[in-house]
């Protein structure tokens, strides 16, 4: 076979840079179709089949992306088990991604649940299961000395926003070590399905500290680390090892979201953090900025003013002291001073009612802002009595914490009882809406952290309002990559939550929906992206110059694109030369 000139190879490299791939040197034609983010499987025409080299890898019909979408769509609906639902995303997402998003956006009302929760609880209990293809990093504790190394195995370098795990406190199941990987594989979805961020340029990362859970680390298929959790200086060296490799590889403006950390560490890093990386906190933070939607949409309906409530959280660990932190900030805006603004809000832990008067270990340092100075109270009834809150929220990952006797009490003190049941997933719910409805006579207004179906209560039917965060990051993650911002302060979250409030319509309220209906997911977290961009434009965040003169198109110019067009016109334009 002649030599090829050095021309000839170049010409025949097909070098796809700019769009949203990177592919170089003498590539197959199976290559191109492995290649996930430029396969368009049936989609490719015969001229592009012939020009790449896969003609005859296909068979020969050539499909719109919206055929093969509802193609997939009734191949989704064809599977009865959640797993085998969650797996099939998974691999249709690794197989050709523009397909996987645009399936999303298509159906999303049926098919998010199977990549975020609750299904992906039900991944992490099966991890060993569904784990097939490397669709996350993980990094060790053992790596610690080079986790600028791994990061470098990760096959895409232009990496914007991480979503990292230590597997915790994986939704409501404690410590699963490792097998929380599928949390921020699950998040980083949303981050393009709902948010438009280019997927390439977002990186899922389990860090592997080890596991304090004997039953989940010593099962046999366990995939982690057969050890117990370091020492809190060992983590906190690797934690912050892992933090500069990911400045030294993808810049400081890449974005770190922490997600589903172990409480004792979680808060620790946060205020470590957060004034030096760009970086959050979605449990802590996350939490706050829709749980402040919801409830501004709660006392509307209930024509009151936020400081006319009292509010009593069941937990006080991350999701707990998140909101409660940016409820105290909103309370204080309305104008109360801060002693009142405490005043509005009680904490409940798995000790009780958190007062000052605990002994020495008993009161994390991040509980005591909130801590009564007043006699103990153990039973959350007894707190319900004693308190008498207009507004119930369950952080505990405690099924059915709220009980017959809680619900009823809720409806005896009020006119209008808010009630959330936020943990995650369903099965650690502190109550259904059923139940909700139920035991306070149909009168509260009732939001879940998973998804609920609608629910009939005495001839009426109701749409149950999903209270979580995936109403803010995905648009806070898209806001605060576009800009390039350095840093993300509380204001944002702030931001972030008067967008979602300001996009509930009269018509919502009427139906007792407390934040947008999900079909509005994707234009909250295009709001919330604008509005993130401005205000980081206005307080000297943003890292991008110039200051764009128009935010909206800057934002969606930034969007992933859907179409297979956006690949196509890239690598045509590189053939073309
Ligand atoms: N819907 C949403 O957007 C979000 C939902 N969540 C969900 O909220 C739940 C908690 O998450 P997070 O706050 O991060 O977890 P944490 O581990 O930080 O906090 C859990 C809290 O629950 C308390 N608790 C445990 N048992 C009881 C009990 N029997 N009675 C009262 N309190 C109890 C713990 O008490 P102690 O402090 O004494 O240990 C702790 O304060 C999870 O299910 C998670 O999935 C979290 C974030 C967002
Ligand atoms: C929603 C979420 O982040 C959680 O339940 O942990
Ligand atoms: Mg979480």
């Amino acid at each position: 076979m002649p030599k090829k000139s050095k021309k000839q190879k170049k010409q025949n490299e097909l070098n796809f840079t700019g769009g949203d791939m990177y592919v170089q040197g003498e590539i197959s034609g199976l290559m191109r179709l492995q290649n996930k983010y430029f396969n368009k499987d049936t989609a490719f025409t015969i001229e592009e089949r012939q020009l790449l080299g896969i003609h005859g890898l296909l068979p020969p019909v050539v499909r719109s992306i919206e055929d093969q979408v509802e193609l997939c769509f009734m191949q989704f609906l064809d599977i009865d088990e959640d797993l085998t639902r969650y797996t099939y995303m998974i691999r249709l997402g690794a197989r050709n991604t523009r397909l996987f998003y645009k399936l999303l956006a298509m159906h999303g009302d049926k098919c998010l649940p199977y990549v975020y929760t609750p299904t992906v609880g039900l991944a992490c209990l099966h991890a060993p299961y569904v784990f097939q293809l490397p669709v996350v990093l993980f990094i060790t504790i053992e790596d610690k000395g080079h986790v600028y190394n791994v990061l470098k195995n990760w096959p895409q370098a232009d990496v914007r926003a991480i979503c990292v795990t230590d597997g915790g406190r994986a939704l409501g199941f404690g410590d699963l070590g490792v097998h929380g990987y599928p949390i921020p594989k699950g998040k980083v979805t949303l981050y393009t399905a709902l948010g438009g961020v280019r997927p390439h340029y977002c990186l899922p990362i389990c860090l592997d500290v080890g596991c304090n859970n004997p039953q989940v680390r010593e099962d046999p298929l366990y995939m982690g680390l057969k050890r117990e959790r370091p020492s809190r200086a060992e983590y906190d060296e690797f934690v912050d090892e892992f933090m500069e490799a990911v400045v030294s590889r993808y810049g400081p403006h890449c974005l770190v979201q922490f997600e589903d950390i172990g409480n004792a560490d979680a808060f620790r890093l946060l205020t470590k953090y957060r004034f030096k990386y760009t970086m959050f906190n979605d449990d802590i933070q996350g939490a706050g900025v829709v749980a402040l939607a919801a409830i501004t949409a709660a006392v509307n309906i209930s024509k009151s003013k936020l400081e006319d409530h009292r509010i009593l959280f069941q937990g006080a660990g991350e999701a707990a002291l998140g909101m409660a932190n940016l409820l105290f900030v909103a309370l204080k805006t309305e104008g109360l001073d801060d002693n009142e603004a405490r005043s509005r809000i009680w904490l409940r832990d798995s000790k009780g009612l958190v007062v000052y008067d605990r002994p020495p270990g008993h009161l994390g340092e991040y509980k005591l802002m909130f801590a009564r100075k007043r006699a103990a109270i153990e039973k959350l009834e007894d707190c319900v009595r004693e308190f008498k809150p207009t507004i119930l929220i369950g952080v505990s990952a405690q099924y059915g914490a709220f009980s017959r006797e809680v619900l009823e009490l809720m409806a005896l003190y009020n006119k209008r009882p808010i009630i959330f049941a936020m943990s995650n997933p369903s099965s650690k719910a502190e109550c259904t809406a059923e139940e909700a409805f139920t035991y306070t006579r149909g009168k509260c207004l009732f939001a879940s952290g998973s998804p609920s179906p609608m629910l009939d209560y005495a001839g009426k039917k109701y749409h149950i309002t999903q209270v979580n965060s995936l109403y803010g990051f995905p648009g806070i993650v898209m806001g605060a990559t576009a800009c390039c911002i350095s840093r993300l302060p509380p204001a944002i979250f702030i931001v972030a939550s008067h967008t979602i409030s300001n996009l509930c319509t009269d018509d919502d309220y009427r139906h007792w929906r407390l934040l947008p209906p999900l079909s509005k997911l994707t234009l909250c977290a295009f709001e919330i992206a604008c509005n993130v961009v401005e205000y980081a434009y206005k307080s000297k965040l943003a890292r991008r110059k110039p200051h764009p003169t128009d935010i909206r198109a800057f934002v969606k110019h930034q969007m992933y694109d859907l179409n297979y067009e956006a690949a196509t016109k890239t690598w045509l334009q590189e053939y073309e030369k």
